[in-house]
């Protein structure tokens, strides 16, 4: 089989969450334009359509569900509707990540901690167990890749409340050990660490941090922040045959951010 035909992706489907923008819609694009059909979670009705209509664009099927995944509750019955309705699933993206509470650890109220552990974690737990459990009784096994960041690796600095940092590491540590307790099924793995893209959430921070972000980018060796298209093709890769030896893995992708 060529190279190319092993990056392929044709008659597989994708389970992503928060795929309506940044940068879970260019991986679900990425992922539809090499074959896959997908069906992509988000909570605004407008952009999740969009990028819907972008994907029927390659010739695939997109569906759309509107849902709070940060809510335990609502993610596990999403991810049951959705399996019941479209699964199963060959690829499941975990994307949904809330940012920052910039509030130092000494101050930050345990409901703010436990909001973003819900969304980061819980979610990447409830969709893995659910839509990736799934994936063990499928004859050719299956993928899934977690978004995670480089802030599970390092701390980012200027920032406060460290419950971002904690549920980003948490999210690796889940990710190496499922991978090896579904390995001899042939489901793998893999979490991906960008460094800085200059999404939404960080254009908002940006704005009322312009010098946090000036420093942020004087940082990075490759000198400028990465364009949301550059995660398309990992996750291609991740989510084809051509990674079927890779598991558990941690892949970093920051211009070279934690070089230093
Ligand atoms: N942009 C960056 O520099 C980096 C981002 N990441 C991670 O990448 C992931 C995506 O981040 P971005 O694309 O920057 O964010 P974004 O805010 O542009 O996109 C997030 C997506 O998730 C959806 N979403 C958010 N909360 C949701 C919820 N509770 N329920 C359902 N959908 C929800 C949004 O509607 C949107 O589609 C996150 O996990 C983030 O932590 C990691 C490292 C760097
Ligand atoms: O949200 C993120 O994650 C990032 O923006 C990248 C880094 O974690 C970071 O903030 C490094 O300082």
């Amino acid at each position: 089989m060529s190279i190319w035909d092993r990056l392929r992706l044709d008659g597989r489907k994708l389970f992503i969450t928060g795929g309506s923008r940044g940068l879970g819609r260019e991986m679900a694009l990425a992922i539809a334009e090499a074959g896959a059909d997908v069906v992509l979670v988000g909570r605004d009705a407008e952009s999740l359509e969009q990028t819907a209509e972008d994907i029927r664009g390659f010739g695939r099927n997109a569906h759309t569900i509107i849902g709070d995944i940060g809510q335990p509750a609502q993610a596990e019955q999403i991810c049951r509707d959705a399996l019941a309705e479209y699964g199963p699933f060959e690829i499941l993206i975990n994307n949904v990540g809330g940012r920052r509470i910039n509030v130092p650890t000494e101050e930050l109220p345990l409901d703010d901690w436990q909001t973003i552990l819900d969304l980061n974690l819980t979610s990447t737990f409830l969709c893995t167990k659910i839509i990736g459990g799934a994936m063990l009784q499928l004859p050719g096994g299956g993928r899934v890749i977690n978004n995670a960041s480089i802030s599970g690796m390092i701390a980012s600095r200027n920032i406060g409340g460290r419950s971002y940092e904690a549920s980003k590491a948490a999210v690796i540590a889940f990710t190496r050990a499922t991978a090896a307790d579904w390995a001899p099924q042939g489901v793998t793995v893999n979490a991906i660490c960008p460094g800085g893209f200059m999404t939404e959430p960080n254009q908002r921070w940006a704005k009322d941090n312009p010098s946090v972000i000036e420093s942020f980018e004087a940082a990075i060796p490759a000198g400028k922040f990465g364009e949301p298209e550059d995660l398309g093709p990992l996750a291609v890769y991740l989510a084809s045959d051509a990674s079927r030896y890779m598991t558990g893995a941690t892949l970093v992708i920051d211009g070279g951010y934690t070089l230093w």
